[in-house]
C-alpha cells in the first residue's frame, strides 16, 4: 500500500472512532438522533421495548427534534414543488424503523392532517393496531418484528392531507407453520390465546389449547406475557370494530389455522392415509363451515391432468400433511390481505364481502370514503356506483404525496430461508437506492461536469449482489424458478448456482463443518448470511392444489368469509365444467389477474415480490428521498447498553463514514444555474444581478461571493467550497448549510421590514380617525370645553341644551344619541368605503359627517297584528304602575283594570305617555293592555314600520 493509501485508512479507523465515541456519547445523554447534511441518522436506545409500535401506542413518546425537521421539510417540499416526497427509513431488524416510523407519522397528521382527533387518524391508527398483530412477530433480533413491509403514501394536496394508502408487503409465509426455533409465530395468535374468554374458546373449539400444545406454536419460544397479550387482544379487537371487520370471521380462520397444524395425517394399511385423531380435522371443518369428508378430500387427493385426462390419486402423508400446511398459509395471509383491503377502505359491517375482492395487497385511508359510507349504504345503487368511480379515481391519483418507507431490514437468521432471501434483497436494493442518490449521482456528475474534488468518496457498490440475486436469467431468483418448473430439488439447485456464478466473490461455499449440499452463503452488503434450500422450492412455488380450494365453493361451504379468501380462484376454477381438474393456484393472493398460466400458477412467490419490488422502486425515483439510517445499539434489546461491535458493523454497512466524508468535503449538492439564482438572488444586491439565462451563471458567482463575504466559523474538515460546473453549481454541505442560513436570515429580516413598514403606513393613515377618537374621550370626561368646529355650532358643547334645541325646531320629544359602546375603535372611514363618497351622501341627507345621523322621530302610531292604531288610545292597567306604591307621588300611581289615555310614544325605548290627572307618565307598555274594542285610537295610513314605533 502507498503511502497515500494508508493515510486514508489511518484516517478512515480515526474517523470511525470518533464517530461511535460520539454516537456513544450521545445515546447516554439520550440524544439519539443526529443529521449528517441532510440525512438523519437515529439510533435505537431500546427505552420503548415492548411498546406494541402502534400509531396509539407511539402516542406518548416524545418525537425528536431532527424527526420533526423531516416532516416539516417534507411538507414544505411537497407544497413548494409539488413533488412528491418520500422518506426513506433503513437498518437492520431491530434498528428502529418502525417506530420512527409511527412518530413520524403522527408528526405528518400533526402538521398536514388535522392532528390525531381526525377521523382519518383513527381510522388510520386502528388499521395500524390491527395489523401490526396480525403482521409481527418475536424474532431472535426484535420482538416486535415487522413482518409485513409497508409504504405508507400520505397523499396531500394544498399543504394537506386528503387520504393515506398503505402498500403492504407480506413475506414472511412459512413462519405461519414453522417459527425458527428461539423465535415466535405472529403475535396474533398468542393474544388470541391469552384474550378470548371461556364462551368465545367453546365456539372456536379452542378449550384446552395454549402455546405448548398447538403444533404451529410449540416450534418456537412459547413464554407469553398473558396478561399483556389478553390486552392487547382487546385492543385489537376494539380496533377491528371501528374499522367494521366483523371479529367472528377472522377469530373463526385464525382459530382454524392453529387447529390445522394439530390436524396430523400417517400413513395407514396400503395406500390409504389418516388422520391420526379426527377430532381436530372436525373442528377446523367446523370453523371453516365445510363438511369434514370433504376437508379430508381437499387434503389427501390429488387430481392430475394427463393429457386431457383426469386422474385422482391419493397423497401420501408428508403431501397431506404440506397441502395441510399450504391451506393454514393460505387462510393466513389471505385473512391479512382480505383485512387490509377491508380495513383501509373504511367499508362498514354492511357492505357485502364481494365488494372486497379487488386484487390490490393495499390500503386506503381517505376522508371522502370515510363521507361516503352512508351515501353507499344507505343510497340506491347509483349512488354508490358514482362513490365508486370517484374513489377510484382519487385512488389514481398518485402525485403529491409524502411517503413514509418502512421495509424490511437486513437479516440474518439461522438457518436462513427464502424468505429471508428476498428480505435481505429488498435491504440491498434500499441501500443501492441510497448509494444511488448520495454517492454515484455526486460522483458522476462532477466527472461529467469536469470539477475535480479533493475528496475522493470510496463508497461500496452493492450492485454485484443485487445482479447474483435478481439478474433476468442468471440470477439465483430466476434459476430457482427454473427450477421449480423441472421439479428439480434443493441439491440440484444449490449445485447449479455454484456452477453459474463460480467466479462470484459474493456467492460461497458454507464454512462450517459439516458440509450440507443444500446450503450456500451470501456476502450481503450488512453481512454474511447462509442459506438453507432445503424448503425454497416448495417455498417458491407457493402452490395449493385446486381439489382443496374447490372445498370452499359456495355449495359446499357455509362460511361466506371463507368462499370470500378464495373468491377470485373460484370463479377461475368454476367458469369451466370438470372441477378440481388438476390446477394449481398461489398460495398468496395474486395481484395478477390472469391466475394460471397453463395449469402453473401464473407467478411464483419471489417473482411476484420482484414485481411489486420493481413498483415500489419506480414510484420511489419519481420523488424526492429524505433518509433516515437507523441504528440499533445491541443486539439483546437492552435499554441503553452500547455494543460496540454490533454499531461499528451497521455504521460499515451504512456507510456512514463515507456519507460523512462526502458531506464535510465533496459536492453532494449540485442545482442548475437557473435554480440556484432563484433561491438565492436575495444574497446579492438586486441591481447587480444581470437576471438573464446567458449570465445565470454570472450572477450564482455573484452570489456566492456576496455570500462568502462573512464566512461562518466551521469545524476543521468542513468546507465551504463550491465549483461550477457546465450546466450546475456544485456545492458542499458547508456552504448550502451557509446559504441557507443566509437566505432564512435575509428573509426574516424583509418580512419584518415588511411588517413594520405597512404598519407604520397603516397607523398614518389613520392617524387623523385616531386623533378625533381621541378627542371625543376628551370631551366625554369633560376635559374639553370647546374644540375648533362646536366654536362654530349654537350649543355645542353642550349635549343637552343641543337636544332640547332639537326638540325645539322639530316640534317632537327627540331621543338621546346613543353613546359609542365602550372599548369599540371609532370606525375607519378609508376601511370601508371611499371618504368622498361618504361626504357626499352626508351633504346629501344633510347630515354632519362629526357626528352620528339622529334617530329618526316616533311614529303617531302602535302596529297591533296587521293594523296601525293612532293615538290618542285606551288602554287597561294589567298591574299596578309603578308597582311600589310607595315609590309614587299621591295621585300618580295607575291601578290594576283602570283605564287610562295613552298619548303618544315616550322617548324612552319601549315605553309610552299616558296622561293621568293633567300629568305626562312614561308607562313601559307591557303595564297596559289594549281595550278590543278600543276605537279611540284614530287609524293611520298604512305605512312600514321603523324603529319608533312599538309592536304589540
Ligand atoms: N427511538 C427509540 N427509542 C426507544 N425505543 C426504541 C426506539 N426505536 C426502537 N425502539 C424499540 O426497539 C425495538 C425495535 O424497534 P423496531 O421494531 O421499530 O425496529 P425495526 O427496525 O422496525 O425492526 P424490523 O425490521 O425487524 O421490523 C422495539 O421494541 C422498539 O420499541
Amino acid at each position: 500500500m502507498n503511502k497515500a493509501g494508508q493515510m486514508k485508512v489511518i484516517v478512515f479507523r480515526l474517523a470511525t472512532a470518533i464517530a461511535i465515541a460520539s454516537s456513544r456519547t450521545r445515546l447516554i445523554n439520550i440524544r439519539c438522533s443526529t443529521n449528517v447534511g441532510p440525512i438523519l441518522l437515529s439510533a435505537n436506545p431500546y427505552h420503548d421495548v415492548g411498546n406494541p409500535l402502534t400509531l396509539s401506542s407511539t402516542r406518548s413518546v416524545p418525537l425528536a427534534p431532527q424527526l420533526r425537521k423531516i416532516v416539516q421539510e417534507a411538507v414544505r417540499q411537497q407544497a413548494e414543488t409539488g413533488y412528491p416526497q418520500a422518506i426513506i427509513l433503513s437498518g437492520t431488524s431491530g434498528s428502529g424503523k418502525t417506530h420512527c416510523s409511527m412518530l413520524l407519522l403522527r408528526q405528518l397528521f400533526a402538521v398536514a392532517g388535522g392532528g390525531p382527533e381526525t377521523d382519518a387518524f383513527k381510522h388510520l391508527a386502528a388499521s395500524f393496531t390491527v395489523l401490526r398483530s396480525l403482521g409481527s412477530a418475536k424474532t431472535s433480533t426484535n420482538s416486535e418484528s415487522s413482518r409485513i413491509g409497508q409504504f405508507i403514501e400520505v397523499q396531500v394536496t394544498d399543504g394537506a392531507l386528503y387520504r393515506t394508502k398503505i402498500h403492504c408487503y407480506f413475506l414472511d409465509q412459512t413462519r405461519v407453520i414453522r417459527p425458527l426455533p428461539n423465535e415466535k409465530n405472529y403475535h396474533i395468535f398468542y393474544q388470541m390465546l391469552a384474550g378470548l374468554n371461556a364462551e368465545e374458546c367453546a365456539r372456536l373449539n379452542l378449550e384446552g389449547y395454549s402455546p405448548a400444545n398447538l403444533r404451529y406454536l410449540q416450534n418456537g419460544d412459547i413464554r407469553q406475557d398473558e396478561h399483556e397479550d389478553a390486552a392487547r387482544f382487546q385492543a385489537w379487537k376494539a380496533c377491528l370494530g371501528i374499522l367494521g371487520i366483523p371479529f367472528l370471521d377472522v377469530v373463526r380462520v385464525l382459530a382454524a389455522v392453529l387447529l390445522l397444524g394439530n390436524v396430523q395425517f400417517v400413513d395407514g394399511q396400503g395406500l390409504e392415509v389418516e388422520v391420526t385423531d379426527d377430532t381436530e380435522l372436525n373442528a377446523v371443518a367446523n370453523l371453516l363451515g365445510v363438511p369434514p369428508a370433504q376437508l379430508f378430500r381437499g387434503l389427501t387427493i390429488r387430481t392430475h391432468n394427463a393429457r386431457g385426462q383426469l386422474i385422482k390419486s391419493k397423497c401420501d402423508a408428508n403431501m397431506s400433511n404440506m397441502t395441510r400446511d399450504s391451506l393454514a398459509k393460505a387462510l393466513y395471509c389471505r385473512t391479512v390481505a382480505t383485512i387490509v383491503r377491508r380495513a383501509n377502505s373504511l367499508k362498514r359491517l354492511g357492505s357485502t364481502l364481494g365488494t372486497l375482492s379487488s386484487d390490490s395487497n393495499e390500503s386506503v385511508h381517505n376522508q371522502a370514503e370515510v363521507a361516503s359510507q352512508h351515501a353507499s349504504t344507505i343510497g340506491g345503487n347509483a349512488g354508490s356506483k358514482s362513490m365508486a368511480a370517484l374513489n377510484n379515481a382519487v385512488r389514481h391519483a398518485t402525485d403529491g404525496f409524502i411517503g413514509i418507507l418502512d421495509m424490511f431490514g437486513f437479516e440474518e437468521p439461522r438457518p436462513a430461508q427464502l424468505e429471508h432471501l428476498c428480505i435481505n434483497l429488498c435491504a440491498e436494493t434500499m441501500q443501492h437506492f441510497y448509494n444511488t442518490h448520495i454517492f454515484k449521482s455526486s460522483v458522476e456528475s462532477c466527472r461529467e461536469e469536469g470539477i475535480i474534488c479533493d475528496t475522493e468518496v470510496d463508497y461500496v457498490d452493492n450492485v454485484p449482489c443485487i445482479d447474483l440475486i435478481s439478474s433476468l436469467r442468471t440470477g439465483l431468483l430466476s434459476m430457482l424458478d427454473a427450477e421449480c418448473s423441472v421439479r428439480g430439488t434443493a441439491e440440484t439447485y444449490v449445485s447449479k448456482i455454484k456452477v453459474q456464478h463460480r467466479n462470484s466473490a459474493r456467492l460461497e461455499q458454507r464454512t462450517l463443518e459439516p458440509y450440507d449440499p443444500r446450503i450456500f452463503a451470501i456476502r450481503h452488503f450488512a453481512g454474511r448470511v447462509e442459506y438453507d434450500t432445503t424448503d425454497f422450492l416448495d417455498t417458491n412455488r407457493d402452490v395449493v392444489p385446486d381439489d382443496l380450494v374447490s372445498v370452499f365453493y359456495k355449495h359446499t361451504c357455509n362460511f361466506g368469509f371463507a368462499t370470500h379468501l378464495f373468491g377470485t380462484e373460484l370463479k377461475a376454477l368454476y367458469a369451466q365444467e370438470n372441477v378440481p381438474r388438476g390446477l394449481s393456484f398461489r398460495i398468496a393472493p395474486t395481484s395478477h389477474t390472469d391466475l394460471l398460466n397453463g395449469d402453473e400458477p401464473v407467478s411464483t412467490l419471489t417473482q411476484d415480490f420482484h414485481t411489486r419490488l420493481d413498483n415500489l422502486l419506480r414510484t420511489l425515483v419519481h420523488a424526492r428521498p429524505h433518509f433516515v439510517r437507523c441504528i440499533r445499539s445491541n443486539t439483546a434489546e437492552k435499554a441503553g447498553v452500547f455494543d460496540r461491535g454490533t454499531v461499528v458493523r451497521q455504521i460499515r454497512a451504512l456507510q456512514v463514514l463515507e456519507t460523512v466524508n462526502l458531506m464535510a468535503s465533496g459536492f453532494p449538492h449540485r442545482l442548475r444555474f437557473k435554480q440556484f439564482t432563484a433561491r438565492y438572488r436575495m444574497l446579492a444586491p438586486f441591481r447587480l444581478l444581470r437576471r438573464c439565462e446567458e449570465k445565470a451563471l454570472e450572477d450564482c458567482k455573484l452570489i456566492l461571493d456576496f455570500a462568502l463575504e462573512n464566512p461562518p466559523e466551521l469545524d476543521g474538515s468542513v468546507t465551504l467550497s463550491w465549483a461550477p460546473g457546465k450546466r450546475h453549481i456544485f456545492l458542499s454541505e458547508g456552504i448550502r448549510q451557509h446559504l441557507e442560513n443566509l437566505r432564512t436570515e435575509v428573509r426574516m429580516k424583509s418580512a419584518t421590514l415588511i411588517q413594520a413598514t405597512w404598519r407604520g403606513w397603516n397607523l398614518r393613515k389613520r392617524l387623523g380617525t385616531i386623533r378625533r377618537s381621541h378627542d371625543i374621550k376628551m370631551v366625554g370626561a369633560g376635559m374639553l370645553t370647546l374644540n375648533k368646529s362646536s366654536a362654530t355650532r349654537p350649543n355645542a358643547g353642550n349635549p343637552t341644551s343641543n337636544t332640547n334645541a332639537n326638540a325645539t325646531n322639530t316640534g317632537t320629544a327627540t331621543r338621546p344619541r346613543p353613546q359609542p359602546i365602550a372599548g369599540t375603535p371609532p370606525p375607519d372611514p378609508n376601511e370601508k368605503c371611499d371618504s368622498k363618497i361618504i361626504a357626499q351622501t352626508c351633504t346629501l341627507f344633510g347630515l354632519d359627517l362629526e357626528r352620528p345621523p339622529p334617530v329618526p322621530p316616533s311614529r303617531s302610531y302602535t302596529v297591533t297584528g296587521n293594523s296601525k292604531l293612532g293615538y290618542p288610545q285606551t288602554r287597561l292597567m294589567k298591574m299596578n304602575f309603578p308597582e311600589d306604591s310607595a315609590a309614587a307621588t299621591v295621585g300618580e300611581q295607575l291601578r290594576k283594570g283602570e283605564a287610562v289615555t295613552v298619548t303618544g310614544a315616550s322617548h324612552r325605548r319601549g315605553h309610552l305617555i299616558v296622561e293621568h290627572n293633567g300629568i305626562s307618565l312614561h308607562v313601559p307598555f307591557q303595564y297596559m293592555e289594549l281595550v278590543k274594542s278600543s276605537t279611540s285610537g284614530s287609524p293611520s295610513p298604512p305605512a312600514s314600520t321603523n324603529a319608533g314605533a312599538v309592536n304589540i
